[in-house]
């Protein structure tokens, strides 16, 4: 049977959902899937490096108390030196889960092209790499034969960039208008509930769909993120994020949200994509009233949708969870089976 071994780099909620995976499915996954997984490196700020190539023993590293960290271990050092564990371990798929830094992209951008240049694939949910570098991260993977895929930086494990690559691929796409930041739709609802907005931020801190610094979430700077890498992937169109219209939902009170829904309206943080008749497309994130009527006005909670006008189809919407350790740990699997189903080239 084939066996993908992997590197993890960051090791938060999002990695260490995959790892759970790995450690209480791997039966099944092999069976539907036909390739094994292995974990063979880990690195993260609070942990350190960890190089096993023997496979590391994930059910002992997810155990370890909270504090504790990877010197001691056979492999393992208290510095998370990611440049060396990327470039030195045997890995063949490099997982990038780190935070995502939406002005630079970085240390994340350099850990994807220190992957690929030393032949490995990378799958990641970074949503910062592939924003501020899509186009030079894909043209590298390809120099080097191997494979970049992100499908996680947009609505986490639901299916869209892949799906609008492939089973739309024959439409012309007018526009894409989506939710595409589970923690301010959450937030929206909670407020509409009564909670006060860092009560609200906590909770959805608390349930994983946070960003490691919740301003991006609430501010807008995280769906800007989605929005020109939807721009990019799906309509072809490089849109640098500073030239993106952005705002969040921070001057929205709950007071608003309540006075809207007894009007029938729904507040929503919106992203959205538009190619206009004269070819020229604009994109911009922001907080829209939207009627009852309108198909995005019902989406709640987490959940994120999107929103395709095609020429063929009309209207297509997908919809799914837009955050969430397990939701993105899928994608992350999501990417590897692409890979495989590749050929593993
Ligand atoms: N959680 C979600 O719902 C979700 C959904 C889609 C995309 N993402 C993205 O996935 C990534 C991971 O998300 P998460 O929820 O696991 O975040 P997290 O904050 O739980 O974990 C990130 C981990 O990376 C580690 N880290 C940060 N910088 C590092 C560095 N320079 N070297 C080594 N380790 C480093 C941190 O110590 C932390 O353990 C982020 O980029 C996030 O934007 C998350
Ligand atoms: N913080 C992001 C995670 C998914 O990118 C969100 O809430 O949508």
């Amino acid at each position: 049977m084939r066996c993908y071994d992997l590197a993890l780099i960051g090791f938060g909620g999002v990695a260490r959902a995959l790892a759970e995976l790995i450690r209480d499915d791997s039966a099944r996954l092999e069976a539907t899937l036909g390739f094994s997984l292995r974990v063979v490196a880990i690195t993260d700020l609070n942990l350190g490096s960890l190089l096993q190539p023997e496979g590391i023993d994930l059910a002992e590293v997810l155990a370890m108390p909270r504090g504790a960290n990877f010197s001691g271990m056979p492999g393992g050092d208290r510095d998370a030196d990611n440049e060396r564990v990327i470039r030195e371990s045997a890995a063949d798929i490099v997982v990038e889960a780190t935070f995502t830094n939406p002005a630079t992209g970085e240390p994340a951008l350099s850990h994807v092209r220190s992957a690929l240049q030393s032949g490995k694939h990378v799958v990641t949910t970074n949503k910062g790499p592939v924003a501020l570098a899509g186009a030079e991260l894909a043209e590298l993977a390809g120099v080097h034969g191997r494979r970049f895929e992100f499908e996680g930086a947009v609505m986490s494990g639901t299916p869209v960039i892949r799906f609008a690559q492939t089973q739309l691929a024959g439409t012309r796409i007018a526009s894409v208008t989506g939710i595409l930041n589970g923690t301010s739709n959450y937030i929206l609802g909670r407020l509409g509930d009564g909670l006060a907005l860092q009560e609200a931020i906590g909770e959805a801190q608390a349930l994983g769909y946070a960003e490691a610094d919740p301003t991006a979430d609430i501010g807008g700077s995280d769906v800007r993120l989605k929005v020109a890498i939807l721009a990019e992937q799906v309509m072809g169109v490089r849109i640098p994020v500073e030239q993106i219209p952005t705002t969040g939902i921070t001057e929205i009170t709950g007071a608003e949200v309540t006075a809207a829904a007894a009007e029938g309206k729904r507040w929503k943080l919106l992203g959205t994509v538009e190619r206009h008749e004269d070819g020229t497309v604009e994109a911009r994130v922001a907080p829209v009233a939207l009627g009852e009527e309108h198909p995005l006005a019902g989406v709640s909670g987490a959940t994120n949708a999107v929103t395709f006008d095609t020429d063929l189809l009309g209207q297509v919407t997908v919809s799914g969870p837009g955050a969430g350790r397990v939701e993105t740990a899928y994608a992350l699997l999501s990417d590897i089976i692409a890979i495989d189903r590749a050929g593993g080239r």
